[in-house]
């Protein structure tokens, strides 16, 4: 395999913003796309910046990400940090924190970034609550100096740390960048797509995990697979009319961050946000439902209905999951009206 290098040959510096599970994941993933470099002496590693400076001491010892991804051995090369000069030399950063932080994160980084050009590769998904924007417009107004693309696509962070074999794309507006990225990050378990979509990119990720939470109440529910197959096609209905309604291409949506991501999550507890609306479809308390873990579409459901009222875009299963999560609404009759709803020609 040929790796996306600089001028000199040298592979492009990666480091990886965000020690949770997919960040480490995609250390490891990043390390393993070049193992004869990470093997040679004084050859670039992989930083994986975390902001807890005792857990990433831990983790450097271990070799493990006990807490977020426990078992999984960190791969030859992924180098954990707390001291965020290891950003300094880096060709290209992936920003791999939940996306309501990533702002607050870029203001206290700021100073590590703030190289004209500077690929700031946004691997969260989401939309920001509050501004209403996406992430990429999230980054350019915290790092107007950076270039931002966004990684996103079907990849449970604990399959990909394991090697276990999936597909994702890369986006930014200058596709010729996000081919060399893509270069870079493929290895022989990950095939890293790009594209020059970045805003269906984008909207693909942040809606899908809306629409797991969707899928989860239902099978919690009890509602049964054909319901949850009627919902995943609906929901990316409403995914591409939200998506080309802000500029993104129905190809895209149809692609790894769109579809693909929606029938990953849609169909597998070991989906956060899946398990949590299937806890709450099964009666468990709102506050308890996520377990303590990270639920992106639970932040992002009333921005996107939000974002989507003001621009005239029917959204009704994410503006269902909204409802319930705002307790305006509970579960049956939200079911019920959906069900509910004017008959109408499909599309
Ligand atoms: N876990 C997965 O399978 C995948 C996750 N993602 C996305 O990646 C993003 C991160 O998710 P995970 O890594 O799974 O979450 P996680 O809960 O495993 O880890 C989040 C990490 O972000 C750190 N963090 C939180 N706020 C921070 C701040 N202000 N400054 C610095 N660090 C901060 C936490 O300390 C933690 O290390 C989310 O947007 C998620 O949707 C995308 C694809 C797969
Ligand atoms: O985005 C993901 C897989 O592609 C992970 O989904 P969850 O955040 O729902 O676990």
């Amino acid at each position: 395999m040929t790796h996306a290098a600089d001028a000199s040959g040298r592979p492009l510096r990666i480091a990886v913003i965000g020690a949770g599970a997919w960040g480490t994941a995609l250390a490891n993933a990043a390390a393993r796309a070049q193992p004869d470099a990470s093997a040679a002496p004084g050859a670039p590693s992989v930083p994986l910046w975390g902001r807890n400076a005792a857990d990433m001491a831990t983790m450097a010892t271990r070799h493990e990400n006990a807490r977020f991804l426990p078992g999984v051995i960190l791969a030859d090369g992924v180098a954990p940090s707390s001291d965020p000069g290891v950003m300094d030399d880096a060709d290209a950063v992936l920003l791999v924190i939940p996306a309501q932080q990533i702002r607050a994160a870029l203001a206290g980084l700021r100073p590590h970034l703030s190289r004209p050009g500077l690929p700031v590769i946004i691997c969260a998904k989401g939309i920001e609550r509050g501004s209403g924007l996406f992430m990429s417009d999230v980054v350019r107004q915290a790092l107007p100096e950076a270039v931002p693309g966004v990684l996103s696509g079907p990849s449970f962070a604990a399959d990909v740390a394991r090697g276990l074999p999936t597909a994702v794309v890369l986006a930014a507006d200058d596709e010729r960048l996000a081919a060399r990225l893509a270069r870079r990050l493929s290895g022989p378990t990950l095939r890293v797509y790009h594209s020059g979509d970045m805003r269906g990119v984008e909207i693909g990720g942040a809606a899908k995990n809306v629409l797991a939470i969707a899928c989860g109440i239902v099978m919690g529910r009890g509602l049964g697979e054909s319901a949850r197959a009627a919902l995943v096609a609906r929901g990316f209905a409403e995914m591409v009319r939200f998506a080309t309604a802000f500029g993104g291409e129905t190809a895209t949506l149809m692609g790894l961050s769109g579809l693909g991501d929606l029938v990953l999550t849609c169909g597998s507890a070991q989906s956060r946000n899946f398990a949590f609306g299937q806890a709450l479809g099964a009666g468990v308390d709102l506050a308890a439902a996520s377990g303590g873990k990270l639920t992106e579409g639970a932040a992002t459901a009333p921005v996107l209905l939000q974002r989507a009222r003001a621009a005239g875009v029917d959204m009704p299963v994410a503006s269902a999951v909204a409802d319930i999560l705002d307790g305006r609404l509970s579960i049956d009759d939200a079911v019920d009206a959906l069900m509910m709803r004017p008959l109408r020609r499909e599309g």
